[in-house]
């Protein structure tokens, strides 16, 4: 086994290029996941171990920036159980579980990642050959993001708008091949590559993937909700939703995953405040360790709390899934909307709080935690994007919100699920019984709290109609500015208002009201006040905020600049929006520094002997 930062000739991950960095992921990765293996082999595994040393693996020190395996056992063989049927998953499960096929799970496009409704990638059923026909009409359709597709996977699920008999039935899973198994080649009507440098995870060789009628069999469909029968018939699932189910459990294995970073993080913030020494409580006396400020307590404590809060979290919402899916397989969905809800909820929630967090350990550190040695840097960089991939934290959050709201407005008609019982005493008892300040106290007090936020919610959306026009005159939309400004504040530290000034409740609902009719008013103008910091796209230097908005176009540019997609030479359109696609891939591919290889030897040297159960 790989010591813990032994890496790539012995230099440290910081100092690795781009390339390198994949290599040295590959090679850490076949080692650390051979032993995944062999506890699989010897009958060691349970999906619950297997979630603890897969999760343990990839928040570990050896594969400390992710890994381009991570996709396969997180998302690849999960949607193959979740979605395929029995016949399905005796094909595919085994080659997937001894690591044969090499998976990952494309769903995002470069266009759309929240609105999956939304998606543009197509399967076309073909019941003359009782095939799909996939196919990326649109740049702005590449799958864009899938984990360990730019240079590794060989198989991945991928999520499109199904049509048959000329009608669309929306999205559902498909699983399909994308390289050769031998030369690891991308197969013909495959465009594929890496999408490049990262803020974080810059060992999971995220990819893109682009489809020009590109066949596969009826039966790569994964038919355990919905199915297409050989004439084309479309038989639909006993619930819409249930092709949602992959990523309903990665964010539940999420919040497990948020325990882990958020204990290593305030583990070495805590350690070094009790090592560091700076300052004298007393003049004279010698210099006390950091951790006897209050300040620094109370910049840690809340975390190691949080870390413990989030494991218990974690358990509960594990159980629950299980008992969920059990009744799925009985037919008896009652409780899905509560899971939904829970999972988009503790993922949010648990996420954001796990990010501030360890950044609030960064920042404890002085001047070291700044230090990429310090390993608080990468943290950061780990748990940022989970506020983002497997659902958008506002998004996620928004669904709980409507899950609530339903509930509410079903408060007398409805039996309450088991996490939601307690709105029917905040909604019996008086609200104000009163507060005490003891641990029971607070937690009805934020029931309480969530009530009336749901009935204000509810309020909003029944009755609210405002109807709002924005005068063009500079100075109407400055006042505005100061107005946000202004309301943003007062309710960002509406605690303190609350103790120090006679604000009353009616007032803060007023302020409220006013805060989103000041974003509402600000709308039309936003993109024209930032336009007028005149910043250069020189200066500005990022392909999402140049001034002509052509954001995909840039980005899909910039990814052919990685050095990994010289090889192979990728024969794709990919958007030719000036037509120069060929000409141009051939320049980059001339300016790169690696040879073109047709696949990096990483694959021959460590992939192919580690599929083929070698190594
Ligand atoms: C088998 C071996 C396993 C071994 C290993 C196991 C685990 C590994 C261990 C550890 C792993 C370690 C670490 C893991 C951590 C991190 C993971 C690492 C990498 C992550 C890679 C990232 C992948 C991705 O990002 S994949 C792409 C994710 N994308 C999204 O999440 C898209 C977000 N958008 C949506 O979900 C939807 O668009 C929406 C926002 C929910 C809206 O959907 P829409 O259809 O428009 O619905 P609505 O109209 O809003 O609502 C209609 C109706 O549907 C209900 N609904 C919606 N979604 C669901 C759902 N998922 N389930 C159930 N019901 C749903 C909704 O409530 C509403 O119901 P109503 O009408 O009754 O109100
Ligand atoms: C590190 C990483 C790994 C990933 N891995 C994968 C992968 O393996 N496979 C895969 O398929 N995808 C993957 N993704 C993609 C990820 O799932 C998407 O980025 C995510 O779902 C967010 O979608 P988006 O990027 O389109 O953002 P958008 O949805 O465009 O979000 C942009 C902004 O719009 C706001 N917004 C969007 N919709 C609404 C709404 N209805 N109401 C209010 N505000 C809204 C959001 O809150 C956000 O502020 C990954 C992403 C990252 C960062």
């Amino acid at each position: 086994m790989l010591s813990k930062r032994e890496v790539f000739d012995g230099v440290p991950e910081e100092y690795l290029s781009h390339k390198e960095r994949y290599e040295n992921a590959i090679r850490n990765s076949v080692v650390a996941f051979s032993l995944v293996r062999k506890m699989q082999e010897e009958g060691k595994t349970s999906i619950n171990n297997y979630r603890d040393v897969v999760g343990g693996l990839l928040g570990s020190s050896v594969l400390r920036d992710g890994s381009p395996l991570g996709l396969h056992y997180i998302m690849f063989m999960p949607a193959i159980l979740n979605q395929a049927n029995e016949e399905q998953q005796e094909k595919w499960l085994p080659r997937a579980w001894n690591c044969s096929i090499i998976g990952s799970y494309a769903q995002t496009e470069l266009g759309h990642g929240t609105f999956i409704r939304g998606l543009e990638t197509t399967a076309t059923y073909d019941a003359a050959t009782k095939q799909f026909v996939l196919h990326s009409p649109t740049l702005t359709a590449y799958k864009w993001w899938p984990g360990g597709l730019g240079q590794t996977a060989n198989y991945c699920i991928v999520v499109a708008q199904l049509y048959t008999k000329g009608q669309c039935h929306g999205i559902h899973s498909f699983i399909i091949q994308v390289r050769d198994e031998e030369t690891h080649m991308p197969l013909p009507g495959i465009k594929i590559g890496e999408i490049g440098a990262k803020l974080g995870l810059n060992a999971v060789n995220n990819g893109f993937l682009g489809f020009d009628n590109y066949r596969i069999p009826r039966t790569n469909m994964l038919m355990k909700h919905a199915q297409v029968l050989e004439d084309g018939t479309y038989v639909k699932s006993r619930h819409s939703k249930l092709n949602y189910g992959a990523m309903v459990f990665v964010r539940v294995v999420i919040v497990f995953d948020m325990v882990n970073y958020l204990s290593k993080a305030v583990t070495i913030a805590t350690r070094f405040s009790a090592v560091r020494r700076q300052c004298q409580l007393k003049a004279g006396e010698t210099e006390c360790q950091i951790l006897d400020y209050v300040t620094q307590q109370h910049k840690l404590f809340v975390s190691i709390a949080a870390a413990h809060a989030f494991r218990i979290t974690a358990n509960k919402l594990w159980l629950t899934f299980n008992e969920v899916n059990e009744q799925l397989v009985e037919g008896n969905l009652q409780r899905l909307p509560e899971l939904h809800a829970l999972a988009c909820c503790l993922k949010a929630v648990t996420t954001a709080d796990t990010a501030a967090c360890v950044e609030r350990c960064r920042l404890a550190c002085g001047g070291h935690g700044y230090m990429m040695s310090s390993s608080l840097p990468l943290t950061y960089g780990l748990v940022t994007a989970a506020c983002t991939y497997e659902g958008e934290n506002t998004v996620l959050l928004l669904q709980t919100a409507r899950f609530l709201v339903k509930t509410y407005q079903q408060l007398d008609s409805k039996a309450l699920t088991p996490t939601v019982a307690y709105l029917k005493t905040a909604a019996a008892e008086r609200f104000c019984v009163g507060w005490s300040n003891t641990t029971e106290g607070i937690i009805r007090g934020f029931q309480v709290v969530a009530m009336r936020v749901i009935i204000m919610s509810t309020f909003n959306e029944e009755v609210q109609e405002m109807s709002r026009t924005v005068s063009p005159q500079l100075k109407e939309v400055l006042h505005q500015l100061v107005d946000l400004y202004c309301t943003y504040w007062a309710l960002e530290k509406l605690s303190d208002l609350l103790l120090y000034t006679p604000i009353s409740q009616k007032e803060v609902e007023s302020l409220r009201l006013r805060y989103e009719e000041t974003l509402t008013n600000l709308r039309p103008n936003a993109v024209g006040l930032v336009d007028a910091f005149d910043l250069r796209d020189e200066m500005l230097q990022s392909t999402l905020g140049s001034y002509d908005g052509r954001v995909y176009e840039r980005l899909m540019e910039e990814a052919m600049k990685s050095p990994l997609n010289a090889e192979p030479m990728l024969q794709s359109t990919l958007g030719s929006y000036d037509g120069r696609v060929y000409e141009r891939l051939m320049e980059e591919a001339m300016k790169s520094p690696l040879n073109a290889e047709p696949v990096n030897y990483t694959f021959h040297k460590y992939l192919k002997p580690f599929m083929q159960g070698k190594l």
